[in-house]
């Protein structure tokens, strides 16, 4: 049985850490400060995996007060500053993640991210949940001049990993993860349990995943038979 090496890529808010509560406290503070009304978490749910900006264009269009894509921009930084103050005091890994990833580590698969959140502050809560060590590779949605669902960032990734497209499989909770995989051929799984906006049978991904634990068995759907780790 052939060993090459397979590879996973995973989408982070809403996949594996449940992070919605502190993007909306970080939200809300910002709103507050243009004296506009917060939104509750499951609303700010809705609005997360479009980037910082788009975030923040949708919590401000939510709060009556639209501002233009150029304004929610400028506005990014201060939210950054804010959420990067506190990103983990609420925030959970979703049940099974660390496990999984550590799991598919010892398998021998090569594993990265492609998040929409920045970078750095993308970094800073996987040390703080202590699953960095798993990733080869940390693509935000500043790493590239595009984000997701350009798919530029898991080009990224994948040059990174050192794999092809055919190689790897996608996890992630979103329509933008799902058409940049789609946009590269790649396989791509949605958790059930995400941000997704519309439902996740609508995603039109290739697997459910309703629990991570499950990701390793569907990866052995998803991925040619040649390409499996022993
Ligand atoms: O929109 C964001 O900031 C991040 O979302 P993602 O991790 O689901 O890409
Ligand atoms: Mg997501």
């Amino acid at each position: 049985m052939t060993t090459l090496r397979q590879a996973v890529v995973w989408d982070l808010d809403g996949t594996l850490i449940d992070s919605a509560a502190d993007i909306a406290a970080a939200l809300n503070a910002l709103l507050s400060a243009h004296d506009l009304r917060g939104h509750d978490v499951a609303r700010v749910r809705g609005m997360i995996g479009g980037g910082v900006a788009k975030l923040i264009e949708r919590g401000f269009a939510a709060a009556g007060d639209p501002v233009s894509t150029l304004s929610a921009s400028d506005l990014a930084p201060r939210f950054l500053e804010i959420y990067s103050a506190a990103p983990t005091v609420r925030t959970k890994l979703f049940p099974a993640a660390a496990e999984t990833l550590r799991s598919l580590d010892e398998a021998g698969f090569c594993q990265a991210i492609c998040t929409n959140k920045p970078e750095a502050v993308s970094c800073a809560i996987l040390a703080q949940f202590d699953i960095l060590r798993y990733f080869t590779a940390v693509v935000g949605g500043d790493t590239t001049a595009a984000k997701k669902p350009d798919p530029l960032p898991l080009r990224r990734a994948l040059t990174l990993l050192g794999v092809g497209p055919e190689a790897a499989v996608m996890v992630g909770d979103s329509a933008v993860d799902v058409a940049m995989a789609r946009a590269l051929g790649m396989p791509v799984a949605a958790v059930t349990f995400g941000y997704g906006g519309c439902g996740p049978a609508d995603l039109g991904a290739d697997a459910l995943v309703d629990h991570l634990d499950q990701v390793p068995g569907v990866l052995k759907t998803l991925a040619p038979a040649s390409l499996q780790v022993q």
